[in-house]
């Protein structure tokens, strides 16, 4: 028979590829976590994320400008808090002028137009390195939502335009929904971590914010990996409780469950490439044994055509850069 067609004439050159492209990046695709500590002047690299750094407040100012001017126009904020300020309630965090909170204000008088998430898990707050209140070993519940929720309210209070909780505690979502609701933050938004998984990829984060938790892991709230079906179950409880954005969390290792929320909802999707995942092309490309710009976009491109709407990732700037 002879050969009718021939997909191959659909890659002959750059121009018929760019043509029938299915999927393009776009500096709108990106979230830019940011890590924010307290002091003057510092922008500490983080060990084990070359490239990326910590930054003071001060220091905060001109990173934000740099990324508005890439068109990045979404930041998520985490901050680092000092040893002596943590607690099992973790207390520190519904400071109206704690670190997140002055974080918040910093970014939205340096560009007022920029999208501000935060943050919201005890976590970095916790004497015990948890996302909850630990009582006798076990992180409860329904008590760790109520802090959730005041600790999202501080943050809507400071100018915060979205709460991302990052806990897994069952119910923090509607507790969170019904207290902004309540106390006039109606146009706040919820980026839920709506499937995240208990997962190893975590473990340069925990350095860069001193994180780790002080006994145990974190299996009783975060999801098995083992397990696929449970992720559209959170996810749409999450939805129904009033969750805006719904996330999956880690990226690579989690693209089917990106393809299944995404299919499943009807709300945007986003995906966090995590610390672990940018470490490892980070030692690969300083071996000479990856092409780190290569595989960067290859791997962006990856969470697009799995269907995330948004992603999260620390090669943000990187990517916008190779891309203008
Ligand atoms: N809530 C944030 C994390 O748990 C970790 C993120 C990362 O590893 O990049
Ligand atoms: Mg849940």
């Amino acid at each position: 028979m002879q050969q009718l067609r021939r997909n191959r004439r659909l890659r002959t050159n750059d121009a018929i590829r760019s043509l029938v492209r299915e999927h393009v990046i776009t500096p709108n695709d990106f979230l830019v976590p940011l890590f924010v500590v307290e002091g003057k002047g510092i922008k500490e690299e983080i060990a084990s994320m070359p490239g990326y750094y910590r930054y003071s407040l001060d220091l905060l100012v001109s990173e934000v400008k740099d990324l508005w001017s890439l068109g990045l126009k979404s930041v998520l904020l985490f901050v680092k808090v000092p040893d002596d300020l943590k607690d099992n309630k973790g207390t520190e965090a519904l400071n109206p002028d704690g670190l997140m909170q002055r974080a918040i204000k910093t970014v939205k008088n340096t560009a007022p137009e920029m999208l501000v998430m935060t943050d919201v898990a005890l976590d970095p707050y916790s004497s015990y390195g948890h996302d909850g209140i630990v009582e006798e070993g076990y992180v409860v519940n329904d008590d760790t939502c109520k802090v959730l929720a005041a600790m999202s309210l501080s943050h809507a209070q400071a100018g915060a335009d979205f709460v991302a909780p990052s806990d897994m505690m069952d119910g923090r979502i509607l507790a969170i929904r019904e207290l902004l609701e309540k106390e006039n933050s109606k146009n706040t938004g919820i980026m839920s971590y709506s499937a995240k998984y208990a997962s190893a990829f975590y473990g340069p984060f925990r350095d860069a914010l001193d994180s780790a938790p002080g006994f145990g892991d974190k299996k009783t709230y975060q999801m098995d990996f083992s397990n696929r079906d449970e992720a559209i179950k959170e996810t749409i409880m999450d939805i129904d409780e009033g969750a805006d954005i719904v996330m999956v969390k880690p990226g690579l290792c989690y693209l089917d469950l990106v393809r299944d929320v995404r299919d499943a909802v009807d709300v945007p999707v986003a995906v966090y490439q995590v610390s672990g995942e940018y470490a490892m092309l980070k030692a690969a490309a300083q071996k000479g044994w990856l092409d780190h710009d290569a595989v960067m976009l290859e791997q962006i491109m990856a969470f697009k055509r799995a269907g995330a709407h948004i992603i999260a990732s620390y090669f943000a700037k990187d990517v916008v850069k190779l891309l203008s």
